[in-house]
C-alpha cells in the first residue's frame, strides 16, 4: 500500500520529534524526497512531440508516480530513522522515563555529557532507597547513550550527606529490621554498578561530602572539586564500617596512614588536604569553580570516545576482580554492623537528633 498524504504528513512531524540528528546526508535525502510537494517553476519536460493533452495527462501520471514514490520513500526513511533513535534512546539516560521523572536524581544530556545530580537539596542530598535504585538504572543507561563523560553533581550547598540514615528509621523512631538487608543489598549493587562503569566517571564536588558520598569517590576517574568541599567519612562516630571498596582504594590511593585518619578516625579533610592526599584531581575556587569545571569538561567530552573507553579499561581492568571482591566482603562487614548496639544507637541518636556531625 502506498504512503497516504496524512501519513507523509505524520513523517514530517516525526521528523522533529527525532531524539537524534540524523546528520547532513540523511537531512539532504528527506529534502530531496519532499521536492515532489513543492512547487516547481522549472518548464515540464517535453521528451516527445505528441499533442498538448495528451502531454499534460502524461505529465500528470509521472508526477503522481514521482509524487508517491517520494512519499513512501520518505515516510519508509522517517520510519526506520525514528525506530534506530528510539533503540538508542533506550540506552540514553536523558530519555529513560524513571529517571526522566525523579525529582531526586535529576538526568540530563547534553554536550557529550550525562550529568546526574543529587537533587535533594533541603536533606543535603542524602541518598533514600529510591535514589540507589535510579542511580543504578541511570548509569545502566549512560553506559550504552551517546555520552563520553557521567558526571555526579550536587543542588544547593552540598554534593551529599551520604546514606540517608532513616532509610533503615520507621516513621515512629524504631530501626526497621527488614530495611537491613535491603540496606547492604542495595549497598553492593550500587558499588558494583561503579566498578563495572565503563565510561569516564567524574565527580564535580560542588560542596561537602558524607560517606558512601565520599568512598565512592575512590571508583572515579577524575574529582573536581571546589573549595569549599569537605570529605568526611564518619563511620566510627556511626558504629558503621567502610563501603563502596574504600578499605582497598584509599589506602592505596593516600596510603595507610592518612586512610586509617579518614576511615577509622573519621577525620574531615579539606578540598585541598583531599587534593593533597590523591583523592581529588584539583581544585577550583568557588567563585570560578563550575564555570571552569564545565568549560574544561565539554573539552573532553570531544576526545574521542572509543579510545576514552579503552583506555578506561586497560586501567581498570586488572582491579575489577579484587575490587568485587573487597565489595563482597565490605558487604558482609556491614550486615554485621547494622545489627550491631553501636549502629543502632547512633541511627536512634540521629533520627533523635541528639547528633550530628
Ligand atoms: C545506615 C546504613 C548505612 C549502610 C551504607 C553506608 C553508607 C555510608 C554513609 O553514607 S553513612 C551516612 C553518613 N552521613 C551522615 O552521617 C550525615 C548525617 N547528617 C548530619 O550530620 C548533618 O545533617 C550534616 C552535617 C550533613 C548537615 O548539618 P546542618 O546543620 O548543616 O544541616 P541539618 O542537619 O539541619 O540537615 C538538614 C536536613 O537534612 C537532613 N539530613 C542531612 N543529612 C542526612 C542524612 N545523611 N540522612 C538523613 N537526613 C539527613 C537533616 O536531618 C535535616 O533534616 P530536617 O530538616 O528534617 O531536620
Amino acid at each position: 500500500m502506498r504512503a497516504s498524504q496524512q501519513d507523509f504528513e505524520n513523517a514530517m512531524n516525526q521528523v522533529k520529534l527525532l531524539k537524534e540528528d540524523p546528520g547532513n546526508q540523511v537531512k539532504l535525502k528527506l529534502y530531496a524526497l519532499t521536492a515532489t510537494e513543492r512547487p516547481c517553476n522549472m518548464p515540464k519536460p517535453i521528451v516527445f512531440d505528441f499533442d498538448d493533452n495528451a502531454k499534460q495527462d502524461s505529465w500528470k501520471c509521472l508526477k503522481l508516480h514521482m509524487v508517491e514514490t517520494s512519499r513512501q520513500n520518505y515516510v519508509d526513511l522517517v520510519s526506520s530513522l525514528s525506530s534506530s533513535s528510539e533503540a538508542s534512546g533506550q540506552g540514553n539516560c536523558g530519555a529513560d522515563e524513571k529517571v526522566q521523572e525523579s525529582k531526586d536524581i535529576v538526568v540530563t544530556s547534553e554536550d557529550g555529557i550525562t550529568k546526574i545530580v543529587f537533587n535533594r537539596p533541603t536533606k543535603k542530598n542524602a541518598i533514600t532507597f529510591q535514589m540507589y535504585q535510579e542511580i543504578m538504572l541511570t548509569l545502566k543507561n549512560a553506559s550504552t547513550d551517546n555520552s563520553v563523560i557521567t558526571v555526579f553533581t550536587g543542588t544547593g550547598d552540598y554534593y551529599c550527606s551520604g546514606n540517608d540514615l532513616n532509610n533503615l528509621i520507621s516513621a515512629t523512631g524504631e530501626i526497621q529490621e527488614a530495611q537491613r538487608d535491603e540496606q547492604t543489598v542495595l549497598t553492593r549493587e550500587l558499588v558494583s554498578s561503579f566498578i563495572d562503569f565503563p565510561k569516564l566517571l567524574v565527580a564535580v564536588v560542588n560542596g561537602p561530602a558524607v560517606g558512601i558520598a565520599v568512598t565512592l569517590l575512590g571508583l572515579f576517574d577524575a574529582v573536581y572539586a571546589s573549595d569549599k568541599a569537605t570529605f568526611h567519612t564518619p563511620f566510627s562516630q556511626l558504629g558503621q564500617s567502610p563501603e563502596a571498596c574504600s578499605s582497598y582504594t584509599f589506602p592505596k590511593i593516600m596510603g595507610p596512614a592518612k586512610a586509617t585518619e579518614m576511615l577509622l578516625f573519621g577525620k574531615k579533610l579539606t578540598a585541598r588536604e583531599a587534593w593533597a592526599q590523591g583523592l581529588v584531581s584539583e581544585v577550583f575556587p568557588e567563585s570560578t569553580f563550575e564555570k571552569e569545571v564545565w568549560t574544561r569538561l565539554k573539552a573532553y567530552a570531544k576526545l574521542p570516545p572509543n579510545g576514552i573507553k579503552v583506555s578506561k579499561e586497560l586501567i581498570r581492568k586488572n582491579e575489577k576482580q579484587k575490587l568485587h571482591a573487597v565489595n563482597a566482603e565490605e558487604s558482609t562487614v556491614i550486615q554485621e554492623r547494622l545489627t550491631s548496639e553501636e549502629c543502632t544507637n547512633a541511627l536512634l541518636n540521629f533520627a533523635s537528633r541528639k547528633a550530628k556531625l
